[in-house]
């Protein structure tokens, strides 16, 4: 059986979708401005590297802790849920299947509660 890191195509996969997520980002008025002073590049890197290790493909997460990450943002529920629509519709956009993009989903959604109101 594929593992999910396989079913979003690897490395590449993973990385055209991060692609996709950084452009909904910077065109969203609600969540680009809790990025506007962030290290796009650096983001880029872990997030992929996260979405790797969470989907069981060849990685180990080297990036800091959702709590550590998010603590000072204030998060509401509606920018979380924004934030998963933006991702959701990056994953749509590159090409990765409905299940596919629940599965994943499913596997980020027990963090929600290690940043709102942070
Ligand atoms: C399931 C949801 C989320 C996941 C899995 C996630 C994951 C991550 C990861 C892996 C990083 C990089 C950590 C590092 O640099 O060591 C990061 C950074 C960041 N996240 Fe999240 N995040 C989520 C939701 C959110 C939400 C809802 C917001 C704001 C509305 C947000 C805002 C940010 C910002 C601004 C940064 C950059 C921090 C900096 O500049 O140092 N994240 N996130």
């Amino acid at each position: 059986e594929d593992t999910l890191y396989e079913r979003l195509g690897g490395a590449e996969g993973i990385s055209v979708v991060v692609d996709h997520f950084i452009d909904e980002i910077s065109f969203d008025r609600r969540i680009y401005p809790f990025f506007k002073d962030s290290d796009i590049e650096r983001f880029r890197n872990k997030f992929s590297e996260q979405l790797c290790a969470v989907s069981d493909g060849p990685c180990i997460y080297s990036g800091d802790d959702m709590p550590t990450v998010h603590t000072g943002m204030n998060i509401s529920e509606t920018d979380f849920n924004r934030v998963v629509e933006l991702l959701q519709k990056a994953m749509a956009d590159s090409g990765i299947p409905y299940t596919d993009q629940n599965r994943l989903l499913q596997r980020l959604a027990p963090l929600r509660g290690e940043m709102l109101h942070r």
